[in-house]
């Protein structure tokens, strides 16, 4: 039976309106897709504080995490994904790539001219349709 498995995903946005978005590494599950940095629910925490955790894992720096964006089921080929968005802002440290292939800061209406990983895409809807 495939696993569900929970996942946050930060959507931060900087002072020009720009998203950061990352993309996953060759290595990775779900490989040279982009995504919203984040990763899966530990035991124990909500869903905040593993984002909280994950962005500083991942790109070494500080955000706040804000209001849910959206909330998407999602079933991929060998798994099901339980994903969960949250706006965020960075409040300290610049954004280092630890763990991705590469990051950009990018405006809502050319989030669609990347490859986003497909549950991602509600999400992405919820932004375009908010401004
Ligand atoms: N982080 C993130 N993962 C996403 C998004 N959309 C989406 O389908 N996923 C999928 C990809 C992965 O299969 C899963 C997240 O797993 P991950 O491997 O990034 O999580 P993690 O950082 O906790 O990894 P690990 O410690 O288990 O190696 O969710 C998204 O926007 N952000």
């Amino acid at each position: 039976m495939k696993q569900t498995i929970h996942v946050v995903g930060a959507i931060i946005e900087n002072e020009q309106q720009e998203i950061f978005c990352a993309l996953r590494n060759p290595t990775m599950v779900l490989a040279n897709y982009w995504e919203f940095p984040g990763g899966k629910i530990e035991q124990g925490e909500t869903p905040k504080q593993a984002l909280y955790r994950e962005i500083l894992e991942e790109f070494n720096c500080m955000i706040r995490v804000g209001e849910q964006v959206a909330e998407t089921f999602h079933e991929y080929d060998q798994f099901f994904v339980h994903l969960q968005t949250y706006k965020a802002s960075i409040i300290q440290g610049v954004p280092e790539i630890l763990e991705h292939a590469e990051a950009r800061w990018v405006a809502r209406n050319q989030l669609l001219d990347l490859p986003f990983a497909p549950a991602d895409l509600p999400s992405i809807e919820k932004l375009l349709a908010e401004k």
